[in-house]
């Protein structure tokens, strides 16, 4: 029977509150509006920003809402004036949009979309400015503008990415988040050359992104950095050359890089989220070119310092969102380049689980031994 203009019931994981587990629970998932798609959500893995905002560090978190922004999965049904993508085409929902349209998009500076950003902040649709899901007619807020931690999910049109069907979608549902960040952040935000020194902070799925990224660049060293010496033998797997263990050393860290690299690297990626590691990556850094990439997300009331005169010598300070993909455009090329295997995709998933196990997966997350979780929602 068809479900085609129809509320849709289903299962979904709904964090009620911060800080408590998900309830995986019945939800009602309403029909697609104009220029929206409704996606039946196959495979779905968990991201340290789910975590993040289900702890409560998020400033843009909303509750009760349904999680979730590293997925794929097959569209069930389009809204009026949706020509882009049809039911059965095999997609990924994006959590930053394209929409081809606005100043950002067309600024080609950047690839923010500002089109519908104000409504996803607030976990809602653009058109009617409200949420598509509810439980026994309680409101649900989406996430991120995906809200993939359910069997079904309403997106925008703008934010989906159609596919190569020959993709298997367990797998590619990593490239909507943790994989095309890291690689996307040398490759698009700092343009690593050939020869470079880079230092990468934080040795999880973005950190080792960030070293194949390197890598396939082309950067000499890879050093990477992480409290965690367990991180490093599946590091090497990534890139990276060598370690340095901040606990291992009395002095800071960026004195022990400065030291090692002839007066700093080329290029340092901080991939934990933790404001003061952001400052030993850009003071890492050498003076007159040096560039310190932030791809970590900190939480609510934290912020950033360093003297000013680290800046006036020549260091510069970025940050990344999704590596500087542009969305639509950027991630079916790199579902095609890990079909031609020239991008890792498998070597990053530790765990497979099913959606009712979400709280293991999350437990998973913390306990330092997983990369990436991949839930079987429905396959
Ligand atoms: N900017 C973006 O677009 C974007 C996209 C995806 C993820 N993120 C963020 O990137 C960050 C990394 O994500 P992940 O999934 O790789 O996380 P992760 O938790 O798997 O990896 C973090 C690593 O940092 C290490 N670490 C923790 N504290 C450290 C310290 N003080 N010094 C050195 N190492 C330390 C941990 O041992 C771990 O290996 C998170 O903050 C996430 O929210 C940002
Ligand atoms: N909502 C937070 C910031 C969270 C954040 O920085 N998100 C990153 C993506 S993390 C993916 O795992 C991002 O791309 N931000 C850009 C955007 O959301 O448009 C806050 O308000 O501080
Ligand atoms: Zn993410
Ligand atoms: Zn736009």
């Amino acid at each position: 029977m068809s479900t085609i203009g129809k509320v849709i019931t289903c299962k979904a994981a709904v964090a009620w509150e911060a800080q408590k587990p998900l309830i995986v629970q019945d939800v009602q998932v309403d029909p697609p509006q104009a220029g929206e798609v409704r996606i039946k959500i196959t495979h779905t893995a968990l991201c340290h920003t789910d975590s993040y905002t289900l702890d409560g560090k998020d400033p843009e978190g909303l509750f009760p809402c349904i999680l979730g922004h590293e997925a794929a999965g097959i569209v069930e049904s389009v809204g009026e004036g949706v020509t882009e993508v049809q039911a059965g085409d095999h997609v990924i929902p994006c959590y930053q949009a394209e929409c081809k349209e606005c100043k950002f998009c067309k600024s080609g500076k950047t690839n923010l979309c500002g089109k519908i950003r104000s409504a996803t902040g607030v976990g809602v649709m653009f058109n009617d400015r409200k949420s598509r899901f509810s439980a026994n007619g309680k409101t649900i807020y989406h996430f991120m503008g995906t809200s993939t931690f359910s069997e079904y999910t309403v997106v925008h049109a703008i934010s989906v990415a159609k596919v190569n069907p020959e993709a298997p979608l367990d797998k590619i549902c990593l490239l909507g988040c943790g994989i095309p960040t890291g690689l996307g952040a040398v490759w698009n935000t700092a343009k690593v050359e050939k020869g470079s020194n880079v230092a990468i902070f934080g040795l999880g799925t973005v950190g080792l992104a960030v070293a194949e990224g390197a890598k396939a660049a082309g950067a000499s060293r890879i050093i990477g950095v992480d409290i965690d010496p367990t991180k490093f033998n599946q590091a090497k797997e990534f890139g990276v050359t060598e370690f340095i263990n901040p606990k291992d050393h009395k002095k800071p860290i960026q004195e022990v890089i400065v030291e090692a690299t002839d007066g700093g690297v080329d290029y340092s990626f901080e991939c934990i989220g933790n404001v003061s590691v952001m400052r030993s990556a850009l003071e890492c850094c050498h003076k007159g070119w040096g560039t310190s990439v932030i791809i970590g997300v900190a939480a609510s009331g934290q912020e950033i310092s360093t003297r000013p005169f680290q800046l006036v010598t020549g260091r510069v300070w970025k940050g990344t969102a999704f590596g500087g993909f542009k969305s639509r455009s950027g991630v079916p090329e790199l579902v095609e380049k890990y079909l031609k295997k020239e991008i890792k995709v498998d070597e990053y998933i530790t765990h497979n689980l099913k959606l009712s196990e979400i709280n293991d997966a999350f437990d998973l997350l913390h306990s330092g031994k997983c990369l990436r979780c991949v839930l079987h929602v429905s396959d």
